[in-house]
């Protein structure tokens, strides 16, 4: 398992973004979340990486118990993410971004410059490496979050709603990202509402509503059940995509 979370609850004074959440994630493995706006999906996502502290509950990284671990400590272990809002450092360039994160990387077979040219090569970057990361378009800021997420060597990677605002098309080259991702044998945990995307690389789908779990498993009978169908009433989610 490379990761764990043990009834993990988190509160703000009446408000409960996480209630008794327990989840296990296996080393490799693909999994999608969906939930409605406001379910906790972000919240959960910084329980993980650390930069949000729980109010109860175990949180395990590989063997170690990381609760009481911050984000960098987190990092360090191999937990990596992608924000919502993509925030590179703009006046950097593309290389000098990715850099950052390679340098804190914990890999001695090459330097950080090497692994940096390695991950732009990955993420179809290349040939933008001097390029000032505030004047990339929509397409490439995705995918030099994605890079330097990559950077520091993660065995798990978080996603916040990478796709969110592409075209079809890049959309689907930002998938075949993913997917390659995977392939290499990072766990994924995938946050996203263009359900089609997810489930081209997902093969389990955890559903979340009011800060609580309330399906997981096969993606195709999730949304297929009637408690998902229930939460999404009156906002179909993305049915089609599943048939
Ligand atoms: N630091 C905080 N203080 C108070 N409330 C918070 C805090 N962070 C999140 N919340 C609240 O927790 C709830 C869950 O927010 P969260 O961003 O995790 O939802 P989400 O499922 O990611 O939503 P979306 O799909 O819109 O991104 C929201 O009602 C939000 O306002």
């Amino acid at each position: 398992m490379i990761l764990s979370l043990h009834g993990i609850s988190k509160t703000f004074g009446a408000i409960a973004v996480a209630q008794d959440v327990s989840l296990s994630i296996e080393a490799g493995e693909a999994v999608g979340i969906i939930g409605p706006n406001g379910a906790g999906k972000t919240s959960l996502f910084n329980l993980i990486s650390g930069d949000m502290a729980p109010t109860s509950g175990k949180i395990e990284f590989a063997a170690d118990d990381v609760t009481s671990f911050g984000s960098r400590k987190r990092s360090r272990l191999g937990v990596a993410r992608t924000y919502q809002v993509p925030l590179p450092f703009t006046g950097l360039t593309v290389f000098e971004n990715v850099l950052v994160g390679a340098m804190s990387s914990s890999q001695v077979d090459s330097t950080p410059e090497q692994r940096s040219i390695q991950i732009l090569k990955r993420t179809g970057l290349l040939h933008r490496a001097e390029t000032l990361a505030g004047t990339l378009t929509l397409l490439d800021r995705k995918r030099l979050e994605l890079a330097r997420a990559l950077a520091i060597d993660p065995r798990l990677l978080l996603l916040d709603e990478i796709a969110g605002g592409l075209t079809d098309a890049e959309c689907s080259e930002l998938i075949d990202l993913i997917r390659a991702v995977h392939d290499a044998g990072t766990a994924v945990l995938w946050i996203e509402h263009v359900v089609h995307a997810l489930v081209s690389v997902v093969k389990r789908l955890i559903v979340i509503d009011r800060g609580r779990i309330v399906a997981d498993g096969d993606p195709h009978e999730v949304m297929r059940s009637s408690q998902v169908r229930e939460i999404y009433l009156g906002v179909e989610p993305d049915m089609e995509a599943l048939q």
